[in-house]
């Protein structure tokens, strides 16, 4: 047997108390649920509940994963901030569908959300950055995300001038950061179980109605 499998058999997996999922006490909009449960989260002391995986697809279907920052939840979805010109930027302006993924392991519980991609437009992303510390913008400033380091010397001159400028015009954003909100069309609550009877209640968007269908774990 390989180190992993054997240590992964080895390691425990939903063990100790985990809440109970009462599905005869749930709202009929997925966000007033996330919001509940990620206040439990917070007040359970999750770690980084706030930390998600985000899945998009390339141009030729491949899929993508990466994890993010959750910014904000409102009417308009998930959102989330990244540089336009990035990997993932450019595979949502190909394709503009996501999903997204929340662990939070303490609680045995999963949430996942799916839908399509809306870019919220200058003035969300100028108040995302605004609102980011220094040491983030600057990071921000440097060059594309994902893009390849080949001279790391230009690198360190790239964060020195990045430097000079931010300090010149603190209100400097970057034309390619962005915030957008992944509109759901299924958002999935799962509650995991010690003795694997795992809960999972699904919203599913039919027309503006949220249709609720409980799953087999
Ligand atoms: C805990 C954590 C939080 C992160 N938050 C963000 C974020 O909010 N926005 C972002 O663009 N990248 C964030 N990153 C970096 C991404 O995981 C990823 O490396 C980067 O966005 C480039 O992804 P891409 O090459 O698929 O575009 C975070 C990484 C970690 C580990």
């Amino acid at each position: 047997m390989g180190n992993v499998s054997w240590l992964s058999r080895s390691l425990p997996i939903m063990a100790g108390e985990l809440p109970r999922f009462d599905l005869g006490y749930v709202p009929a909009e997925p966000r007033e649920l996330f919001l509940r449960w990620f206040g439990e989260a917070v007040a359970a002391g999750v770690g980084e509940p706030h930390v998600m995986s985000l899945c998009t697809v390339d141009e030729d279907a491949l899929p993508d994963v990466r994890v993010l920052v959750l910014r904000e939840l409102d009417e308009r979805g998930w959102h989330f901030a990244t540089d336009r010109n990035s990997d993932k930027g450019r595979q949502l302006a190909a394709n503009p569908a996501a999903a997204l993924g929340f662990h939070w392991r303490e609680q045995g519980r999963q949430v996942r959300v799916r839908g399509r991609v809306v870019d919220l437009g200058e003035a969300a992303a100028t108040a995302d950055f605004l609102s980011r510390s220094p040491r983030s913008r600057l990071a921000s400033m440097i060059g594309a995300q994902s893009g390849v380091i080949a001279d790391p010397a230009a690198e360190e001159r790239a964060w020195s001038e990045a430097e000079e400028r931010l300090a010149a015009d603190p209100g400097f954003v970057p034309a390619s950061h962005a915030v957008y909100a992944v509109d759901p069309v299924s958002v999935e609550f799962w509650q995991g179980d010690p003795g694997r009877r795992h809960v999972r209640l699904r919203y599913r968007r039919s027309a503006e109605v949220w249709i609720q269908e409980q799953l087999r774990g």
